[in-house]
């Protein structure tokens, strides 16, 4: 029986992407809303030009943003047409904005550079299996985005821009149709019991995993975790290391609030408890050319994607490759690895340890300051994780000296316009 049904959504889904790959498609017409000239959308016919799509979404984003607005819009626009849908989502949605809003500035972003979005939306699709998502919803999606967008700006977007759009967004959900349906011989999540929960501080706290069966990924990338105290809502973690012998995998979680994931992850989880663990996703990663010297600039809890890089770097760096990495923490106090930054620095010469304090010695400098004043990283590979503004700033300085933005490696950012779209 699992298997019919694995078929039919494997049919639906090869339906689906046709459809959404047709250079003629249209939308679903009973779930299309009217147009403000009153017709429906259509793509032009012919090869996708990112660039161009870029260029006019981004001409037009003062229409469309703040994007909460947009979104808040898109999700009232889906629930009021199709109510049962309510019930896939928690009963707070902040974070979902949160995330979808990420998202757009993503692809915006990147819109000229296919390979990019695709595999971030491969990956994203293949994520998504484990909210039970069908290649039905994106179609649902679609028109409610459609909506919203007609909505927010009453009417006023021009049928260019809304085509640009609508063509981002089938791109994007094309290639989470894909990611879901080559994903389909692997679980959509795995089991994990927590193996070691250890509190480095009052707000903080380490934790081993061990999934249920092979999980494959990539040292840099990170991963959804849901805990059964909270179901339904799942939230995003590097992996704390690079891929091991015993197949455990280590998270870093610092708690931002009262009754999350992560104050559930910290305060309320222990030994013996089962988690579950989404797939891999992220694009953070070594990846096989390690031609230049690496420059890792961390913050916080953004640690934990450093570290899996250079356990990675450790493994992998051709001989003369040097890395640094520049460690942002508030206090001293809050260095909550720093046994494990001193054993990696014992075990790699190659790799200097730049720390920076807020409550340091001397005249206070960010991160972002204490980078630029150290010297000329313009030849290095970056990679950047932390707090959004410290990303966004440091990606800023980064391709201000001349590093292109495509060796400033990142995860999206939420809450700040992405570096790169003032290309
Ligand atoms: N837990 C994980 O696996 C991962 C977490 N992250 C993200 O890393 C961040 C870590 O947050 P916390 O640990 O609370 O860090 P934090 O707030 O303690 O700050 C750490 C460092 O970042 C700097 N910083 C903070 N805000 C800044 C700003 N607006 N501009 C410039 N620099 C700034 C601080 O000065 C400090 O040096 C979170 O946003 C988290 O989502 C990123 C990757 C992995």
């Amino acid at each position: 029986m699992n298997d019919y049904h694995a078929l039919l959504a494997r049919r639906e889904a090869m339906r689906l992407r046709d459809q959404l790959l047709s250079p003629t498609a249209r939308p679903a017409p009973a779930a299309a809303p009217p147009r403000a000239s009153g017709r429906t959308a259509a793509p032009a016919p012919g090869a996708y030009d990112g660039a161009a799509d870029r260029e006019l979404i981004i001409r037009h984003l003062t229409e469309v943003t703040p994007f909460e607005q947009l979104i808040a819009h898109l999700y009232d626009a889906m629930f009021e047409r199709h109510p049962y849908l309510r019930k896939l989502f928690p009963e707070s949605m902040e974070f979902q904005r949160a995330h979808l809003g990420r998202a757009f500035w993503f692809l915006i972003e990147n819109l000229d550079r296919p390979d990019e979005v695709d595999s971030f939306c491969t990956r994203l699709g293949r994520d998504h299996r484990k909210l039970g998502v069908l290649p039905v919803h994106y179609q649902v999606f679609e028109a409610a985005l459609l909506e919203a967008l007609q909505r927010f700006t009453g009417g006023r977007l021009g049928d260019d821009v809304t085509d640009a759009w609508l063509r981002m967004i089938r791109r994007a959900t094309a290639g989470m149709v894909r990611g879901a349906e080559e994903a389909i011989a692997e679980p959509a999540y795995w089991s994990a019991a927590v193996t070691h929960h250890q509190r480095r501080r009052p707000d903080l706290a380490v934790l081993r995993v061990r999934p249920s069966g092979t999980y494959p990924y990539r040292a840099g990338q990170y991963a959804t975790l849901q805990t059964p105290l909270l179901p339904l809502t799942w939230r995003h973690y590097s992996m704390a290391g690079a891929p091991g012998p015993d197949g455990e995998l280590e998270f870093h979680v610092r708690r931002t609030g009262p009754d999350g994931v992560s104050d559930a992850l910290v305060n309320d989880t222990g030994v013996g408890d089962t988690l579950r663990l989404g797939p891999a996703q992220g694009t953070t990663v070594l990846g096989d050319d390690l031609g230049r010297d690496v420059l890792i600039v961390a913050g916080g809890t953004g640690w934990a994607t450093a570290k899996a890089l250079l356990e990675d770097l450790a493994a992998r760096r051709p001989p003369g490759r040097s890395a640094h990495l520049f460690l942002g923490a508030r206090t001293s106090g809050d260095l909550y690895d720093a046994q494990a930054l001193a054993r990696l620095e014992n075990r790699c010469p190659w790799l200097r340890v730049v720390p920076v304090l807020d409550d340091g010695p001397g005249e206070h400098r960010s991160v972002v300051e204490a980078v630029a004043a150290y010297g000329d990283f313009s030849g290095h590979t970056a990679f950047v994780s932390g707090p959004p503004a410290m990303v966004t700033a440091t990606a800023w300085h980064l391709t201000g000296i001349g590093v292109p933005a495509d060796r400033v490696h990142h995860d999206p950012v939420a809450d700040t316009t992405p570096h790169a779209l003032m290309r």
